[in-house]
């Protein structure tokens, strides 16, 4: 089976050693991906005047599928090449705010879903984490 990792150049660098998506065989695997952008900051986080932090989950759900978007993409596949997202929100209370976003992309015949409620996520901004599955067989050169 041939596989192959890729860390994209233009997006926001992975924070560990690890590759935003992997290709194994017909399958594509993406690592876990938030609103985070490519100067480190994230989509869906405002600090006010008093330095009051504001975090949205409907700008941040908007942003994270736009990443897994533009990974696919650096792949050759689509969201709709998605067959599985499993999504991470730190409170269930953001559910309904990344339940609506969520569906402007996809409807029932789009990728299972998970959603569960973690504890935290890997920066204190952050609402939402997502990591999916894509299948998207290899050209055939024979
Ligand atoms: O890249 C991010 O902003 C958030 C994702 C990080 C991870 O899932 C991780 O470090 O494992």
């Amino acid at each position: 089976m041939t596989t192959e990792s890729k860390v994209i150049v233009g997006k926001a660098v992975p924070r560990g050693k690890f590759p935003h998506v992997k290709r194994a065989g017909d399958f594509i695997y993406i690592s876990g991906t938030s609103s985070r952008l490519p100067d480190n900051s994230f989509a869906g986080v405002e600090v006010d005047e008093f330095g009051a932090t504001n975090l949205n989950i409907k700008l941040q759900t908007r942003a994270v599928i736009e990443n897994i978007r533009d990974i696919l993409a650096s792949v050759g596949a689509e969201l709709t090449d998605l067959v599985e997202i499993s999504t991470f929100l730190v409170n269930m209370n953001d559910f309904a705010g990344y339940n609506q976003v969520y569906g402007e992309y996809f409807d029932f015949d789009g990728p299972t879903r998970t959603t569960v409620a973690v504890h935290q996520l890997p920066h204190p901004h952050l609402l939402i984490e997502c990591k999916a599955i894509a299948y998207k067989p290899m050209i055939s050169n024979s």
